[in-house]
């Protein structure tokens, strides 16, 4: 058997534990090889194929390594690939098609958040076989209670807030971080509980100033002339829009924690700052959740193929491994739910969530 292996979308720590428990889990078969796709799909797509055999002298020492030995993109989708030379963008669906077929693969393990699974989809219709492993820092994939990344993601943003309530304390000052997360607010939420945010914007709940003043206010009344606010990149304002910013020629999500410092300092006149965390979310050690959850989907990965089990993308339940049907999955989005554990227990330790 000859299975393709890549990563999709943003890196985020722990991917290097699902590509070595596949490759380790693969040995315990015979006849089994596994080929690593370079980039996710641009692997396919590129001449000559960039693909290497991958064995367990290639996956020694990679458990607690941040990113992806595979490399990845965010911008690779080939059914509406970017032309570099400049003009509209191309479908090279068929050339990916082809490069399985000529490759000879049984099947393909794509790790991927729901962008690269949408794409993974679209694959499998076209005759490919895959089995999906949900990653993502932003923890948005349907069907899913977590995805590979996030906890990290979250460990660290929890720790840039702790660090900020010092500081904050020390100058009586509103600090503002602002965290990744695209148009789900989990990574907010998680880190704000964890380290006592006062406020918490997320994109789910459109926030009123009037509401965070009076927080800010009442907070004053018991003596605390300090704060921390944590805003989801995808927040914004009732009746507003999400903030923008452009980054080597494309649109990406952020601004709005600067938006929000300054309107606050404008309508109540506490010194702020401003935070943004950014990739260092994204960056260095998994966590030990991370590690472990990656090495369980990566295991249940290769026995989906073993089974041929393909077009399922597992989903971790209730604290099991399942599969589920690609269809059930693609083109869905997870955000907070209104009724969310955390949600309840932010609003229950009273956090103002900017309603
Ligand atoms: N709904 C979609 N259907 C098909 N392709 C998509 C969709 N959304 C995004 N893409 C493409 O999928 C690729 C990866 O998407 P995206 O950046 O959303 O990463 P992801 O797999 O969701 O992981 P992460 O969110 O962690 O970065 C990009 O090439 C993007 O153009
Ligand atoms: O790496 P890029 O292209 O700047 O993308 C950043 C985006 O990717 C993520 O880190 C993961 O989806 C989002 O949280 C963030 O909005
Ligand atoms: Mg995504």
């Amino acid at each position: 058997m000859k299975v393709g292996i890549c990563t999709g979308g943003g890196d985020c720590p722990g991917l290097n534990s699902i590509i070595r428990a596949v490759v380790r889990h693969a040995a315990q078969f015979e006849n089994v090889e596994l080929w690593g796709i370079k980039d996710s799909f641009n692997g396919l797509m590129s001449e000559p194929y960039g693909v290497r055999k991958l064995d367990c002298e290639t996956v020694s020492g990679i458990l607690m390594k941040g990113g992806t030995i595979l490399g990845t993109t965010n911008a690779g989708n080939p059914f509406s690939l970017k032309n570099p030379g400049g003009g509209d963008p191309e479908d090279k669906s068929q050339k990916v098609i082809k490069a399985y077929q000529e490759l000879n693969l049984d099947g393909v393990i794509v790790i991927g958040g729901d962008g690269t699974q949408g794409i993974a989809y679209e694959l499998a219709k076209l005759g490919m076989n895959i089995v999906g492993v949900p990653k993502t820092i932003d923890n948005d994939l349907a069907s899913t209670d977590q995805t590979v990344g996030f906890d990290t993601a979250v460990e660290v943003a929890a720790e840039a807030i702790a660090r900020l309530q010092t500081t904050a304390e020390s100058h009586e000052r509103a600090m503002v971080l602002e965290v990744m997360g695209r148009n789900a607010g989990h990574i907010a939420l998680h880190s704000g509980i964890a380290s006592g945010a006062h406020v918490i914007l997320l994109p789910e709940i459109p926030f009123s100033y009037e509401a965070i003043i009076q927080k800010l206010d009442e907070r004053k009344q018991r003596g605390k002339h300090h704060s921390v606010i944590v805003v989801a990149e995808g927040a914004y304002p009732k009746g507003g829009e999400e903030s923008f910013k452009v980054s080597s020629g494309r649109k990406n999500l952020g601004g709005v924690g600067h938006m929000v410092a300054e309107e606050l300092f404008q309508r109540t006149n506490i010194e702020t700052r401003v935070t943004v965390l950014g990739h260092i979310q994204r960056g260095g050690v998994p966590s030990h959740v991370d590690r472990a959850l990656g090495t369980a989907y990566g295991v249940k990965a290769m026995d989906l193929v073993m089974e041929k089990k393909f077009g399922t993308i597992i989903a971790l339940k209730g604290g099991r491994l399942t599969e589920i049907d690609y269809q059930d999955v693609a083109g869905k989005f997870r955000p907070v739910p209104a009724d969310d554990l955390y949600l309840q227990a932010a609003k229950g330790v009273g956090i103002c969530l900017g309603q």
